[in-house]
């Protein structure tokens, strides 16, 4: 083993606390081992919910002596869900009304019905001549344009010369491409074909069919028809045939409206990380990845280490949704438990069974907001930002869950004894290869990432099919942030 590849399994292996390193090597978890688990060691006092609020399970609290409510984590796919649930339990936003240019993204609120026939009239499919009646055809003198009012009738043996996409007069019976007409020397048109395509020998007569290269009015549409359902995601080529099919404005579920609460005394916004200060890398990181999943990212604020500060945001917040970094485990600067009490919200999720990000938190803070806790170490809130925020977000946003996807691991990952582990990995081929520097503290390995990989309790082999939850960008390109 080189110095170099020791030094990287050492940065792989700060995923794991002490406890779990111990758990590996004597194949328990704390809570097998009967040890104290990570909801003792964070603080008593997590609020207990009701019933109606459906609570993930683990959130409700156990009763330990003395009447103190203590959590359990919940479990990964069972915190996606519950974020999911929580999101859908709140009165729906009325629908708003968007131009076009400004819904790409969204979800429509309404079905997307035809405001017209499509084509709207009969349109030539090709330039060439519209004829009535079978051949040779009287040429007119004039001609047919894309966008022109409806052209004169044609008698029967008439032909004119029309362009794609124009009006086909009427009575006319097929329109003749440009290269199958043939003027003869009296200046009649002829249908012909070479015998032999793309030569410039003899030529055939040509039989032109009843309504051929003419696109009958109503063919795609008909005025009133359902053209896609409610709940379509507004895509380019949802814009596209908006338009064609009439609309200016679309009405789309709106965009829901997310607050960053960037939590940290210990924080600088630039320059080189000194005197025990590093740089925030969360406020540059997760306005731009919470538009991705949806949102509009109506503030972000540092607020230092500051419960008042804090309390004061919270409460002051018309976001949606709210999301703060740092301070969720039990140091003595971590204020966002204390605050969700002091305001009385309802914690839905508090601590996840996944590594990293495993005291990520779900409160409703108030009947129409909800607030996300992510870990101040930076993967850790990614895994938060995509367990618990990507399902709020997709729901409010009237968003359907991406269908589940896997690919089989280039090599075998090591796992957690009992908690889920996300990892970044990148997609070569038809494999998902695992990118090292993935501790809970580092962005290093996700930042060279497509993907993050699910591996379950006990770890996967190399070629089993995990499941991949994608990066934004991996799926659509940078762009997809800039929305
Ligand atoms: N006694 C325990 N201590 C800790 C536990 C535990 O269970 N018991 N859990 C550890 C785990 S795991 C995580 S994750 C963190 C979560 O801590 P907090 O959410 O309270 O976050 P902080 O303490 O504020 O910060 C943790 C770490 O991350 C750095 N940080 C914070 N914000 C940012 C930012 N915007 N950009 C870059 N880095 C940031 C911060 O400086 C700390 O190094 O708690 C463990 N402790
Ligand atoms: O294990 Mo923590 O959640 O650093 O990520």
């Amino acid at each position: 083993m080189t110095a170099a590849r020791s030094t990287r399994d050492s940065q792989d292996a700060d995923d794991f606390d002490v406890e779990e390193a111990l758990a590996l090597v004597k194949g328990t978890g704390p809570r097998a081992s009967g040890e104290p688990g990570r909801a003792e060691r964070a603080g008593p006092g997590h609020r207990g919910t009701d019933e109606a609020a459906a609570p993930a399970p683990g959130a409700q609290g156990d009763r330990g002596k003395g009447g103190h409510a203590r959590h359990r984590s919940t479990p990964w796919p069972e915190a996606r869900a519950a974020a999911g649930r929580a999101a859908r339990s709140l009165p729906r936003r009325a629908p708003v009304q968007v131009p076009l240019d400004a819904s790409l993204g969204l979800v429509l609120a309404a079905p997307l019905t035809a405001l017209t026939d499509l084509p709207p009239f009969d349109t030539s499919a090709m330039d060439g001549w519209a004829v009535a009646g079978p051949g040779p055809w009287e040429v007119r003198e004039d001609g047919v344009l894309a966008g022109h009012a409806e052209p004169e009738r044609l008698g029967d043996g008439e032909a004119v010369r029309i362009a794609t996409g124009a009006r086909v007069p009427r009575d006319a019976t097929a329109v003749l491409r440009s290269e199958h007409g043939r003027l003869d020397d009296k200046g009649r048109l002829h249908a012909s074909v070479a015998r032999t395509p793309g030569s410039a020998g003899p030529r055939g007569v040509l039989a032109l069919a009843h309504g051929q290269d003419i696109r009958p009015r109503g063919q795609e549409c008909r005025s009133g028809d359902q053209l896609l359902p409610p709940g379509a995601l507004v895509t380019p080529a949802v814009l596209g045939l908006a338009a064609a099919a009439g609309y200016d404005t679309l009405a789309v579920v709106p965009r829901p409206r997310a607050e960053v609460l960037v939590l940290g005394d210990e924080l600088l916004t630039e320059g080189l990380p000194r005197e025990g200060l590093i740089r925030d890398a969360l406020g540059p990181m997760l306005p731009s990845w919470l538009r991705a999943l949806g949102a509009e990212v109506v503030a972000v604020r540092r607020l230092g280490d500051d419960a008042e500060a804090l309390h004061r945001a919270i409460t002051g917040s018309r976001a949606d949704l709210v999301v703060t970094t740092g301070g969720t485990a039990g140091g003595p600067v971590d204020h966002v438990h204390p605050v969700l009490r002091r305001i009385g919200a309802e914690l839905l999720v508090d601590g996840v069974e996944v590594r990293p990000g495993h005291p990520m938190l779900l409160a409703r803070t108030r009947e129409d907001q909800h607030l996300v806790g992510l870990p101040g170490n930076p993967l850790a809130a990614v895994s938060g930002l995509l367990t618990l925020a990507e399902p709020v977000l997709r729901t409010l946003a009237g968003r359907t869950a991406p269908e589940p996807y896997g690919l089989p691991l280039g090599e075998a990952v090591q796992g957690h004894p009992h908690d889920t582990r996300l990892i970044p990995v990148s997609l070569r081929g038809e494999r998902a290869v695992p990118l090292h520097y993935n501790g809970p503290a580092m962005l290093r390995g996700i930042a060279a990432s497509d993907a993050l990989a699910v591996v379950p309790p006990g770890g996967a082999r190399a070629g089993q099919e995990l499941e991949l939850i994608d990066l934004p960008w991996a799926a659509a390109g940078i762009d997809a942030c800039l929305a």
